[in-house]
């Protein structure tokens, strides 16, 4: 499988670049960056036409990059895996418009655990109407967008259940008593935390607290690997964890 791997140089396109190295079946034979003074075992270029032919495009970079990389992947029929998190509705709008020529696999977290945080805290959501849910994300004080993409995610299936709620951020001043119908998304940033996520139930005198604890990046790269090889031999189309972990919607 040859990979043009976006965001090369990042914390992740390293992480991506290793794990390929140890897979069997895995070769990046192109690195997408604006930080082309870096080295690479492949070629990096900060022009994406520079890339040789390839079966799969992995990004994990900035939102903004999408427009390039859809019209990349029309142009050249590949398959891409969108790991990339902080997406306007606009470029969101443009993955779809992808999908209807291309595979393409989009998940704001790769790692095997979240998707199972994620199956459970839409159960529990169902099975504890009354109970109030907020969702607390920490990540490392480089990340540039919030609430996380996982966030985003486990507010999408707790919605699933329960359809009538809103989403609010940071509370402050007199905001009055909490509404049933919140969900609260809390961003914590610091130092070099990799990912935490954690849904928080909240009944009369009991709670429930469901969290992951990402310990490294390698989850995330090996998740964005089996979802390449996934998409190589599927039919244009929109895909998630879900697709990967059958019978799990
Ligand atoms: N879905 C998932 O499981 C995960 C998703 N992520 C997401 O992946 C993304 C990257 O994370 P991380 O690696 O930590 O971030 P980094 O900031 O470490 O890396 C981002 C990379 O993207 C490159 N880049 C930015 N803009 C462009 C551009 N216009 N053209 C080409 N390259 C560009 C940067 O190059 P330069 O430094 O030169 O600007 C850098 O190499 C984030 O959105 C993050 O949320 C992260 C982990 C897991
Ligand atoms: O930026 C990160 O680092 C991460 N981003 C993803 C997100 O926004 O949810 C996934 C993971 O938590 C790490």
């Amino acid at each position: 499988m040859r990979i043009l791997l976006s965001g090369a140089t990042g914390a992740m396109g390293k992480m991506v670049a290793a794990q390929a190295k140890a897979a069997e079946d895995a070769e990046i034979v192109f690195g997408w960056t604006e930080a082309t003074g870096e080295t690479a075992a492949f070629p990096l270029s900060a022009n994406i036409e520079d890339a040789p032919a390839a079966d799969v495009l992995i990004d994990f970079s900035l939102h903004t990059t999408l427009p390039t990389l859809v019209a990349y992947a029309r142009a050249h029929h590949l398959p891409m895996v969108i790991a990339t998190t902080g997406h306007t509705p606009e470029e969101l709008a443009l993955m779809d418009q992808a999908a209807e020529e291309v595979p393409v696999f989009h998940s704001g977290n790769f790692s095997l655990g979240v998707h199972v945080l994620k199956l459970l805290a839409r159960s529990a959501a169902a099975a504890l109407p009354d109970f109030d849910i907020e969702i607390i994300e920490a990540h490392h004080h480089r990340k540039v967008d919030a609430p996380s993409g996982t966030a985003k995610m486990l507010v999408s299936a707790i919605q699933d259940v329960r359809p009538d709620t809103t989403v609010i951020g940071g509370r402050d001043g007199h905001v009055g008593a909490r509404p049933a119908d919140e969900i609260g998304v809390h961003a914590v940033r610091g130092g070099s935390i990799v990912g935490e996520h954690t849904v928080l139930l909240a009944g009369l005198d009991e709670m429930i607290e469901i969290k992951h604890t990402a310990l490294s990046r390698a989850i995330f790269a090996k998740g964005a690997l089996a979802a390449a090889r996934f998409v190589t031999s599927a039919a244009p189309g929109l895909y998630d964890m879900d697709d990967l972990f059958l019978n799990d919607k």
